[in-house]
């Protein structure tokens, strides 16, 4: 989950979608972010982009509408804002089937799942995000509902001990994972459909801003939007949040109408650069750079260096850095490319010679 916007856990805005219901989760929460939501796609049809993931849903959609059964289990993974939660509500309405959304981290014990697994009405939907935060013991617990739509109980200690088995009714569950490698193999294959998203191309995120605008009641110009979009990193939710500010520098500066100049002035305040990399990703950069020399090294020592969370790095930073070939991984760690070096203003280093020449007089001693 990313660190940038709230997590949902449920009870969307009234007039929502059908039979949305609250989750309890004990982390520690981000608010609510009431705007958040308001911007998110309610249809497959408003959807942008993913095109080949929509259209493998939509199939999907109306094998179960003819079937009359449930969907498919399904995990999507992807880096944090590319639409995992966006999805999951989409299919709950497109359905108009009830939609229950909790998280790993909220489920410790198997107490904390059963009343999800025994409340789910037919044809319903159990979204989990960070699937891969969920205990073991959790994660066997669910195995047979996933496969058998039962849930196997234990009552009694000891001799006394028996194993009661409860018919569950059949429903879907919704993993979310930013980390799939994570994920154990056995509960990957319980899940019939996975879907991975990428990164949004620019005239996808131009065309999500001029959408959205639209819905912050403020007007945008084509190349003010194609801004925005260079700039977001190629995640919609980070879009979202960049409209967000321009919006309101645009008001507080101007007449409330973006265009270009507006735009970037207020990108530049807010020191995203023209990439769309913000402090922490140059900071990254610079300390792979100048402290490890353009490495290679290992995220626990840029983690440590940086003094942020290693997952931070693993999950928001670095994913769109080694897209974006800012920094590659190689098996002794990250190494940062020439297009880094450049991006900083500084000369890139010779390459290294290829390992073969390194070795080539021991070939001829
Ligand atoms: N395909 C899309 N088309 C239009 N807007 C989108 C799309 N995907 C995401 N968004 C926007 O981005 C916001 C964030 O997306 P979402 O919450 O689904 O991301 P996520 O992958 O679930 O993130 P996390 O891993 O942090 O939970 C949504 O509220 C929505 O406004």
């Amino acid at each position: 989950m990313s660190a940038r916007e709230p997590i949902i856990t449920g009870g969307g805005p009234p007039g929502d979608g059908p039979g949305r219901r609250d989750v309890h989760d004990d982390r520690p929460q981000r608010p609510a972010d009431a705007m958040d939501e308001k911007l998110r796609p309610q249809r497959l049809a408003e959807v942008i982009g993913q095109r080949a993931v929509a259209e493998r849903l939509s199939i999907a959609l109306e094998a179960s509408r003819k079937r009359g059964e449930p969907l498919p289990h399904i995990l999507f993974d992807g880096p944090p804002g590319l639409g995992k939660t966006t999805f999951a509500t989409v299919l709950h309405n497109e359905l108009g089937v009830e939609l229950a959304m909790t998280s790993g981290p909220a489920l410790a014990k198997n107490a904390d799942i059963l009343p999800y697994l025994t409340n789910a009405s037919a044809g319903s939907i159990l979204f989990i995000d960070e699937i891969h935060r969920l205990p073991r013991v959790v994660e066997e617990f669910i195995y047979p509902v996933m496969e058998d739509f039962r849930v196997d109980i234990v009552l009694g200690e000891g001799m006394n001990a028996r194993t009661v088995n409860l018919p569950l009714k059949k429903f879907t569950i919704i993993g979310a994972t930013t980390r799939s490698g994570m994920l154990s193999g056995p509960l990957r294959d319980r899940f019939q459909l996975h879907e991975h998203l990428e990164f949004y191309e620019v005239e996808e995120l131009a065309r999500i801003v001029a959408i959205n605008a639209g819905k912050l009641r403020t007007t945008v110009t084509g190349d003010a939007a194609q801004e925005l979009a260079r700039r977001s990193r190629g995640t919609p939710r980070l879009a979202n949040s960049r409209l967000r500010w321009v919006r309101d520098y645009a008001v507080a500066r101007a007449d409330g109408h973006i265009t270009r100049p507006i735009a970037v002035d207020a990108l530049d305040m807010q020191e995203v650069d023209v990439e769309g990399l913000d402090r922490q990703d140059r900071r990254y950069i610079e300390t792979l750079i100048r402290v490890f020399r353009g490495g290679p090294t290992g995220v626990e020592a840029m983690a440590a260096t940086m003094n942020v969370a290693v997952d931070t790095l693993t999950d928001e930073v670095e994913p769109y850095l080694l897209r974006r070939e800012f920094i590659v991984r190689t098996p002794r760690g990250r190494r940062a490319t020439e297009a880094a070096y450049l991006h900083l203003g500084l000369e890139a280093p010779e390459p290294d010679p290829p390992f073969d020449l390194l070795d080539q007089p021991r070939l001829f001693e």
